[in-house]
């Protein structure tokens, strides 16, 4: 039913309504012919970190998917074992000034345009999610996961501190006290006890009944017109994105503060150390 034409993003918004499906280097659009349903696969191995190619051509085809009015968006990944490890470490590690500081804008941007999306948004969890991949879910409007996996901010464990408007997003999908709890130990959850917190919605046998059952929450969007759908979506969520969208140069300039301090650098370089020896 997803048909897999190949494409270059770039034509996204002109073709999308022509062919099925369209593929940058780390992101894959295909879009359900009957339905108008798209599913947005993360392609970047292993591990579909974020950096910033990732997290550009994410924006750019969920920009796309908005102006040619999909019916909603599946966001899924190619890997079997890893949704998302969340932001690139290499981004951050030893960076070049213009391009962590365009990574940070971007990463902002891509929040704002998924958490404020006008379709309906589904995440299907087919791995682990911590840290950015928590927060790509979290902004979405449904999660399904695939059981024996992890997903959380685990910011607090890494010895960093997640940014605000992760802060408010988690606080908006488990609530205040779950949300203290979950931040301030930097917990990862389990799918089982995700569920129980309402981190996830659903839990599913595999990938493809994931997207069976994302394509159901979608479906009940069918028969509910648009625009009050979107404003109601909306009510509760432009505040946050209101806030983000004033404060991004503070905001880019506190990143920026933490990532350009030596001690820092030094943790991300021991970090970097302790995920390679975790294979050895
Ligand atoms: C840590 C950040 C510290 C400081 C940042 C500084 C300032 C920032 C200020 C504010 C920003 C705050 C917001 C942060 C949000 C984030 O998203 S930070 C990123 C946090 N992510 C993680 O902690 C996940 C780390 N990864 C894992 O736990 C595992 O890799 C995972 C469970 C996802 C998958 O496990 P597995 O399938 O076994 O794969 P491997 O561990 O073997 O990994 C495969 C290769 O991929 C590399 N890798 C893994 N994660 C990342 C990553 N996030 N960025 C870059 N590279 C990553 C890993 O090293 C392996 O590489 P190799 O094959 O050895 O070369």
């Amino acid at each position: 039913m997803y048909s897999r034409t190949m494409l270059k993003v770039r034509t996204l918004s002109n073709n999308l309504k022509m062919y099925g499906s369209t593929s940058s280097n780390f992101v894959n659009v295909s879009v359900n012919d009957k339905s108008g349903v798209a599913i947005v696969t993360m392609q970047r191995e292993p591990v579909n970190s974020l950096n910033l190619e990732l997290i550009t051509q994410l924006k750019t085809a969920l920009s796309d998917l908005e102006r040619n009015k999909c019916r909603g968006m599946i966001l899924t990944s190619a890997s079997k074992s890893v949704f998302s490890a969340g932001l690139d470490i290499m981004e951050m590690y030893k960076p070049n000034q213009e391009r962590v500081r365009n990574f940070w804008l971007s990463l902002q941007d891509l929040w704002m345009t998924l958490y404020g999306c006008s379709y309906p948004s589904v995440a299907a969890i087919n791995g682990h999610s911590p840290a950015g991949g928590c927060l790509l879910s979290m902004s979405c409007e449904y999660r399904i996961m695939l059981p024996n996996f992890t997903i959380g901010l685990n910011e607090t464990k890494l010895g960093i501190i997640a940014p605000s408007w992760f802060v408010a997003t988690m606080k908006n999908t488990i609530g205040f006290r779950k949300a203290e709890m979950a931040l301030t130990l930097g917990f990862l959850f389990t799918t089982e006890e995700a569920l129980k917190v309402g981190l996830i919605d659903e839990v599913a046998s595999s990938k493809e009944d994931a997207i069976a059952k994302a394509d159901k929450f979608i479906g009940q969007f069918a028969k509910i017109p648009p625009q009050p759908r979107t404003i109601s979506k909306l009510m509760l969520r432009s505040k946050d994105i209101e806030t983000l969208r004033k404060t991004k140069e503070q905001d880019l300039q506190a990143f920026l503060q933490v990532v350009n301090d030596p001690k820092t650098q030094k943790g991300l370089e021991l970090y970097l150390e302790s995920l390679k020896q975790r294979k050895a």
